[in-house]
């Protein structure tokens, strides 16, 4: 199998590149550019079998006020890259978010339940995965959620970072979800792809919490003084309105690869190694 991995210096693309060794052909922005379809033919070359795609635009607030480029990358450059996979009989393997639903649910979102994204991020996403369905590319494609590592700009450096300056912090309570971490991620990508799976997949850390929760063991397992207040949406205003409920169903995962580790077990070995 020859693998190109896309974006190894995101914050999953690193992670990918941990889980598949340094041997790994990579391609970052700007030689790859998904705006550009050229530069998408020019590195997705006969002889390559599966595409790990890890860039995007993952700008929440940003995408309000650039929904133009947010649809370049997210919609219609993920549609060029599986067009491009399916002509050179390659596997797309792409990600998706939790931001695509309307965070109305009381229950875990299946894998098939309708799309409804609140925010232009999230729409952009959405568009993404209804392209990479109609392409007709073999693919596997895995919505994740609140992804975070030691490195890169995500929630757990922002707050432990947070907390060695601030006293207090105040984080929204009435939005749930499912943390994960991206070493996990990639490596449970890894093993649904070997086991020959395709399609639509969820994967995210166990359990479920509100940010508030995420934040105040963040805090607690940095060692920090820093309190952490809990408040709700209205209380920390935000561009992009963010779905109240984003918790994805990993039935089907779970199924195949037994019970994903609860959230708190990954993070503490996150915050261990934080950079
Ligand atoms: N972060 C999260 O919480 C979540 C992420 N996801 C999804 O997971 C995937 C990985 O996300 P994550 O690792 O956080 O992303 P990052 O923002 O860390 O990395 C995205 C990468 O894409 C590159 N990029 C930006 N614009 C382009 C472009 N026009 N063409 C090619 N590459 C480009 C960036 O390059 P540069 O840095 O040079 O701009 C960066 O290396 C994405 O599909 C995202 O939507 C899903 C749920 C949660
Ligand atoms: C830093 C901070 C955030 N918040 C709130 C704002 C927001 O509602 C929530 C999350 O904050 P962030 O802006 O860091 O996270 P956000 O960019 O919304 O994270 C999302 O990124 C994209 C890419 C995804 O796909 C999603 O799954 C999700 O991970 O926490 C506070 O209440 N207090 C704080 O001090």
């Amino acid at each position: 199998m020859t693998t190109l991995l896309i974006s190894p210096d995101g914050m999953l693309g690193r992670a990918f590149v941990e889980a598949l060794g340094e041997g790994i052909t990579g391609v970052s922005y700007p030689q790859i550019d998904l705006t550009k379809p050229e530069t998408i033919t020019a590195h997705l070359t006969p002889g390559v079998t599966r595409v790990i795609n890890c860039s995007a635009y993952t700008d929440v607030d940003g995408a309000e006020t650039n929904e133009a480029l947010a649809n370049a990358i997210n919609g219609h450059g993920v549609e060029a890259l599986a067009k491009r996979c399916r002509e050179i009989g390659a596997t797309l393997i792409h990600f998706g978010t939790d931001y695509v639903f309307d965070g109305n649910a009381t229950k875990p979102y299946p894998v098939s339940a309708p799309l409804a994204p609140q925010g232009a991020y999230g729409r952009s996403k959405a568009l993404g995965e209804t392209l990479l369905r109609e392409s007709g590319a073999q693919h596997l494609y895995v919505r994740t959620s609140w992804l975070y590592a030691p490195w890169a700009k995500n929630f757990v450096r922002t707050i432990a970072s947070l907390a060695k300056t601030k006293s207090e912090l105040k984080v929204v309570d009435d939005q749930r979800g499912r943390p994960t971490s991206a070493e996990h991620l990639a490596r449970t990508t890894l093993a649904l792809s070997e086991r020959g799976k395709r399609g639509t997949w969820h994967v995210t850390d166990g359990g479920e919490c509100s940010w508030f929760d995420f934040a105040r063991e963040i805090v607690r397992l940095g060692g920090s003084s820093c309190v952490v207040h809990p408040c709700t949406t209205a209380e920390f205003p935000r561009p992009a309105k963010r779905p109240a409920y984003s918790v994805l169903d990993l039935a089907e995962t779970e199924s195949v690869l037994g019970a994903m580790p609860d959230w708190r077990e990954n993070l503490a070995s996150v915050m261990a190694r934080l950079e």
